[in-house]
C-alpha cells in the first residue's frame, strides 16, 4: 500500500509501520511540489463535485441563480428575488406547517448537519470510543443523513463492522452531551444502521391544550366508523409528533395519584367523540371513586355507574355475557366484529381498577368482578368489548390481570419496580423513567410502540372542566340509544333476548 508521508516522515524509520504484529518497510517515492499542488487543485475540484451531487436541491438551486442572474442583469434579477422572498413570507404565514416541512427544516437540517454534527463527528466518535482501529487504520461510522424537526435532530449512521446497537446505547448520554442535546434515542432502521435521535428541546413541558391535536373530521360517510381506531391522537411525542392509540384491544393506564391518568381517559373519550355521537362507540362506565372524576361526562356514556359495587359486577358481567354472544355470532363467520351503531364498540372504562379488584369489601362481589374481567380480558377484543382501566397500584396483588393488558401506558409511579410491571421486563433500563417523572408535569408518560425498541415518551392532552363539558355538548348521541341487547351466555339457546 502507498501512503503520502511529509517532511521528516518520509526518512526510513519513519516510513515503518507495524501489520499484524510484523513491522513492514514501505517503499518511499520522491514526488516534485509540482504534482502535489496539481493533485490538491483537482482534488479539491472533486471534492466540490462530489458535494454537489449529495446535495442536489442546492447545488441546482446554485446553478440556476447564477444562470439567471447572467441572463436577467442584475436589477431584473434583484426584483425576482424580491418576488421569491415575498413569495415565501406569505406562504410561511398563510400555512406555517408546510412551510416549515418543505422549506425550513431542510434549511435547518443542511445548517445543523455541518455545524453541530460534521465538524465534531471524528472528535467525537474517537472520543466515545465508536471509531475502531484495525492494524493502523481507523474506521470512523459515516454519518449518512440529519433530518431536523423542531424538537429532534434525526440522524442516520452507518456502523462499522463489528458493532451493535448496544454500543451506542451505552455512550448515548455521552453523544447528546457532546453534541449539546437533552437527550439521545438509538433506534434500529435496519442492519449495520442506526438512527440517534437527540432531541433538542422538549416539548412535553408545556401543557398540551384541548384543541392542539383537533383532527375530529366530522364530515364522514353517516355508514361507517368516523374515527380511525387505529391512530385515536391522545397527545405529543417526545419528538414532537402526535401521540396515537391503536384501540383494536385493552388499555391499561397506570400511574400514581396526580399522574394524570384521568386526563389520558378524556382524551381518549374526545379522539373517540365522533363516534360517540354516531353511536358506534358505546362507552360504560365504571368510576368507583364515586363519580369524582368521570361523571361530568354522564351524557356520553352509554352506562354509567358510580355509587355501587353491586351495579359495577353487573355490568361488567354484562360487558361480559355480550362478548360472548358476539363471538357465538362470529363463530366461523368473521375473526373480527365491525361495529354499527346497532351493534356498537362497547368501550368499558374503569377508573380505578384496584378499587374493584382489592379493595371492595363484599368478598362475592368481588370474585364476581374478577370473573368476569377475566373473560373480557382474554376474549373481548375480537367481539369489540375493550376494557380501559385506570390503575395506581400496578402490583399483581392488586391486578392479577395485568399481563392480559397488550396496550399499557405507565405515567409517573412512585418506585422504580413498578414501571416494569406496567410496560415489560427491561422497560427502564431501555429508558422509561417513571420514577423519575417530575410530579409538575402530570400527564406525561411512557408508553411501548410497535416496531421501536425503546418505550416513547409522551405526554397527553389536557382537558379542564370547561373543556370536557364542552367536549360533552359536541359529542353527545345523537340518538340515544339506552340499551344494547344482550343475552345472557348461561341462557344462550339461539332465541329471544334480553334488554338491558
Ligand atoms: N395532561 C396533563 N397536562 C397538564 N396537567 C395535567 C394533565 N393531566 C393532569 N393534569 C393535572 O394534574 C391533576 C391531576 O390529574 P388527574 O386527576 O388526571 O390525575 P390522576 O392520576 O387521575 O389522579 P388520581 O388517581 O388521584 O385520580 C389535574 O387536576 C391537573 O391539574
Amino acid at each position: 500500500m502507498f501512503r503520502t508521508v511529509h517532511g521528516d516522515a518520509s526518512s526510513a524509520d519513519k516510513a515503518t509501520r507495524k501489520v499484524g504484529g510484523v513491522y513492514v518497510r514501505e517503499p518511499v517515492f520522491e514526488v516534485p511540489v509540482w504534482w502535489l499542488a496539481i493533485r490538491r487543485f483537482f482534488g479539491a475540484f472533486g471534492l466540490l463535485g462530489r458535494k454537489a451531487i449529495k446535495h442536489p436541491v442546492f447545488s441546482g438551486l446554485l446553478v440556476l441563480a447564477v444562470v439567471l442572474r447572467v441572463s436577467l442583469g442584475s436589477s431584473a434579477f434583484g426584483w425576482l428575488l424580491v418576488g421569491v422572498l415575498t413569495a415565501l413570507c406569505c406562504w410561511a404565514g398563510l400555512h406555517w406547517s408546510s412551510f416549515e416541512r418543505a422549506v425550513r427544516f431542510p434549511i435547518v437540517s443542511a445548517w445543523r448537519r455541518w455545524w453541530v454534527y460534521e465538524r465534531r463527528w471524528h472528535a467525537t466518535m474517537a472520543v466515545c470510543g465508536l471509531a475502531v482501529l484495525y492494524g493502523d487504520l481507523e474506521y470512523v461510522p459515516s454519518l449518512r443523513q440529519v433530518r431536523s424537526t423542531r424538537f429532534v435532530d434525526r440522524v442516520t449512521v452507518d456502523m462499522v463492522s463489528g458493532q451493535v446497537p448496544e454500543q451506542w446505547e451505552n455512550q448515548a448520554p455521552a453523544l447528546a452531551h457532546t453534541f449539546g442535546a437533552l437527550s439521545c434515542r438509538v433506534q434500529v432502521v435496519k442492519p449495520r444502521r442506526i438512527a440517534l435521535e437527540f432531541m433538542h428541546a422538549d416539548p412535553l413541558t408545556s401543557t398540551i391544550q384541548a384543541d392542539q391535536l383537533d383532527g375530529d373530521d366530522e364530515s364522514h360517510a353517516a355508514d361507517r366508523m368516523p374515527v380511525n381506531l387505529r391512530a385515536l391522537p391522545l397527545g405529543v411525542c417526545a419528538d414532537g409528533q402526535p401521540w396515537t392509540l391503536r384501540l383494536t384491544t385493552h388499555v391499561l393506564i397506570a400511574g400514581a395519584s396526580d399522574a394524570g391518568k384521568g386526563s389520558v381517559v378524556w382524551a381518549l373519550l374526545r379522539a373517540l367523540g365522533p363516534a360517540i355521537r354516531a353511536g358506534y362507540v358505546a362507552p360504560w362506565v365504571l368510576d368507583p371513586k364515586g363519580g369524582m372524576e368521570l361523571s361530568f361526562g354522564e351524557p356520553l356514556f352509554r352506562r354509567f355507574e358510580a355509587d355501587s359495587y353491586e351495579g359495577m359486577a353487573r355490568m361488567l358481567e354484562d360487558a361480559a355475557d355480550l362478548m360472548d354472544v358476539r363471538t357465538r355470532r362470529l363463530r366461523g363467520v368473521a375473526r373480527q366484529h365491525i361495529p354499527t351503531p346497532d351493534e356498537p364498540l362497547v368501550l368499558v372504562v374503569v377508573d380505578e381498577m384496584a378499587d374493584l379488584t382489592a379493595y371492595c369489601p363484599d368478598r362475592a362481589i368481588r370474585q364476581r368482578i374478577a370473573s368476569a374481567l377475566s373473560r373480557l380480558l382474554s376474549k373481548g377484543r375480537a367481539a369489540a368489548v375493550h376494557v380501559v382501566a385506570a390503575l395506581q397500584d400496578p402490583r399483581k396483588d392488586v391486578l392479577p390481570f395485568r399481563d392480559l393488558f397488550p396496550v399499557r401506558i405507565c405515567l409517573r409511579v412512585t418506585e422504580a419496580s413498578h414501571v416494569d410491571m406496567v410496560l415489560g421486563d427491561g422497560a427502564r433500563d431501555r429508558g422509561a423513567t417513571c420514577d423519575l417523572i417530575d410530579p409538575q408535569l402530570a400527564g406525561v408518560g411512557f408508553v411501548t410502540m410497535a416496531g421501536v425498541r425503546e418505550p416513547v415518551r409522551v405526554r397527553a392532552i389536557y382537558h379542564s372542566d370547561r373543556d370536557i363539558a364542552a367536549m360533552v355538548e359536541r359529542f353527545k348521541p345523537l340518538v340515544l340509544q339506552d340499551a344494547i341487547p344482550i343475552q345472557r351466555s348461561d341462557e344462550f339457546d339461539g332465541k329471544g333476548v334480553d334488554t338491558l
